[in-house]
This record gives C-alpha cells, sequence and structure tokens, in this order.
C-alpha cells in the first residue's frame, strides 16, 4: 500500500511567471533552499498573469494595478502555491492583507543597461545620433533620458527580455537601442550585449526601485516558510530595497509616477540614497538625497518617507499632480 504523504512529504510548489528570466530566477531559489532542505521536493509553477497575456492595452488603460502578481498571490492563498518569486520592482508597494514579502535576498546589478542594435556601431548613449530610437515602455526611462539627451526618440517595446531583444535587432525595426535592467540580461546569459551601464554619476540615470533585487512572497502567518525564507535574506540588500519601496509608496498616492532611486551603503551600517522625479516630457524635475545610519526595517522605512517629503518640499508635488491628471504608465 502507498504511503500517505505527511505534509512535509509534499512538494514544496514555487509559483512564478512564464518567462524564461522568471523561471532561472525560480530555479535560483529553489536550488539554495533545496540545499537548505535537501529531504524536501520542489516543484515550480508557471503561470502567465494578466499583464503579460495582454500586450496591447496600455499599461495604464488595465485598471488593475498588480497586473503581474494577482493571479499568483489568489494561489498562494488557496494553498496551491507555498512560495511566489517575483522580480521585486514588479511587486506593488502594498501587498494584499493575505500575503507577505517574507523575504529579500541578496540583489543583483540595480542598474538599467543600454543595448544597441546588433550591427550598429554606438556603444553609449552620449554617442548615439539625433533622433536615435529607444525601446522602452517604462516613462520612468524615456522621461530621465529626454531630460539627458532631448534629441531622442522613444517607442514601445514591451515583452520578455529575449523578444525584446530580437524586436530591437530585427533591422526592418525601428529601434535604434533598448533599456533594461542589467541584472534581467546577465540572468539570462544575455550580458554581453550590454553596452553600457546607466548611472546616475555617469550620465544621470536613476534605476527602479527594487530593480535588480528579488522578492519572496508566502501567505501571511505561514511562519515555517518564513523561517526557512529567512536563511535567504540578505540584510543590506532587504534594508536598501524596503527604503526604496517606502520612497514610492510615499511618493506613489495610488498612482505610478517616473520615479527614479539609487541606494548606496556609505559604510557598512550607514545607507546612502538618491532619488529623482521627472515629468513626462523630462522638461522638469527634483533631484534629493538623504543620508542614515539604520539597522531596522522600521529605520529603513522612515529613510524611505524622509527622502519622499524632501522631494516633495522640492517641488515634486507640482510634477506629481500633473501625472496623477495623465495616468502614466508603471515599468
Ligand atoms: N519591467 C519588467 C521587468 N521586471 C523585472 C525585470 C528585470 C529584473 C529586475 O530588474 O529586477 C524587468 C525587465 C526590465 O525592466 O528591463
Amino acid at each position: 500500500m502507498a504511503a500517505v504523504p505527511t505534509p512535509s512529504d509534499a512538494p514544496l510548489r514555487i509559483g512564478t511567471r512564464r518567462s524564461n528570466l522568471a523561471v532561472v530566477q525560480a530555479e535560483g531559489i529553489r536550488d539554495k533552499l533545496q540545499k537548505l532542505v535537501p529531504g524536501r521536493s520542489f516543484e515550480i509553477v508557471t503561470l502567465r498573469p494578466l499583464g503579460d497575456r495582454d500586450k496591447t492595452t496600455a499599461l495604464y488603460e488595465m485598471g488593475v494595478k498588480n497586473l503581474w502578481t494577482f493571479e499568483l498571490e489568489e494561489k498562494l492563498v488557496s494553498g496551491e502555491l507555498d512560495l511566489v518569486v517575483h522580480c521585486l520592482k514588479d511587486m506593488p508597494t502594498a501587498l494584499p492583507e493575505t500575503c507577505e514579502l517574507a523575504s529579500i535576498p541578496t540583489r543583483d546589478d540595480p542598474r538599467d543597461a543600454l543595448i544597441v542594435k546588433a550591427g550598429l556601431p554606438y556603444t553609449s548613449l552620449s554617442t548615439l545620433p539625433d533622433g536615435a530610437v529607444v525601446g522602452t515602455s517604462s516613462v520612468r526611462r524615456s522621461a530621465q533620458l529626454q531630460r539627458i539627451y532631448p534629441s531622442l526618440k522613444f517607442a514601445n517595446l514591451r515583452g520578455n527580455v529575449e523578444t525584446r531583444l530580437a524586436k530591437v535587432d530585427d533591422p526592418e525595426s525601428e529601434y535604434t537601442c533598448m533599456i533594461m535592467s542589467a541584472a534581467g540580461l546577465q540572468r539570462v546569459n544575455l550580458g554581453h550585449r550590454i553596452n553600457e551601464y546607466l548611472q546616475s554619476s555617469t550620465g544621470g540615470m536613476y534605476h527602479a526601485v527594487g530593480q535588480g533585487a528579488l522578492g519572496l512572497e508566502i501567505r501571511r502567518g505561514d511562519t515555517k516558510m518564513h523561517e526557512l525564507l529567512n536563511q535567504l535574506a540578505d540584510h543590506q540588500s532587504t534594508l536598501a530595497c524596503l527604503a526604496e519601496r517606502s520612497l514610492l509608496r510615499t511618493l506613489e498616492g495610488g498612482c505610478s509616477v517616473p520615479i527614479g532611486v539609487e541606494t548606496e551603503w556609505v559604510e557598512s551600517d550607514t545607507l546612502h540614497m538618491r532619488s529623482i522625479v521627472v515629468s513626462l516630457d523630462g522638461s522638469e524635475s527634483v533631484r534629493e538625497h538623504v543620508e542614515a545610519r539604520l539597522s531596522t526595517a522600521e529605520e529603513a522605512e522612515l529613510l524611505g518617507q524622509q527622502l519622499a517629503a524632501k522631494l516633495v518640499k522640492a517641488g515634486a508635488q507640482t510634477i506629481l499632480d500633473t501625472i496623477v491628471i495623465n495616468r502614466p504608465a508603471k515599468e
């Protein structure tokens, strides 16, 4: 007679999106968990969320905010999944009451990267010709680039990493180049296609909140999973990302805004945080920074709130009000 499996014999089910990037990320987490609990079996369950199924409707017109997460969260809550592996930057700053962000592992490169169409000679943003077309559907990227390089043009570019790269490389396509996260490209072994890393100190680009980090989401109150995932958490990455998410949560006010950020540990216990808020056309922008010694999630969230308050005081509210009226797309 077959043994009746006890709950701890049941495979631990990890949910994620159905892209190559998402699966690679989930496999990485699975391999780490496997080392922590060698006796357990694991199963990766992929799902194509609404945000990936509908590629034509403008993101801001789809109504729901959590287009990439809500179906996975439903399966978490119903018990069909035990864990969801997200790109942290795709996770809304407010999660459903029934779920929680259990762990943020060591963050990869948070920067944006420039990728030029195969065969073209350009190697950096500053060498692109006037009128070059940048593929991106992120208002954070297009607004910031327009601020720095007013002669650039922009065209929407959606789809997973490989699809976007193929569209840009297509000799018939209008794109001269695209901007993507360095971590996303590196994780699917396309890091060699990066022509330039973008950051505030060399060119003025700030990355998205949470970019380059993973967010491990569980059912609220699942203490066993929480304890297990705690072992994958990285203290500095967690505090930096919580500070960034707090900044976004404070500024967002229910709507998406083109806001860029950078966080840097200047001493092992001191977090330096810089941020920019840009109008959609790049004509107006506000930049601020804060720094504090911190060691707890509460202190990190306070720092994010302080930076938000400084930005608002410096004029970010005027920019944000205009954007709320225009209802922009998020990343
Ligand atoms: N916007 C979609 C998205 N969400 C997470 C990543 C890549 C992984 C990451 O940066 O954490 C990407 C691709 C991109 O923005 O270039």
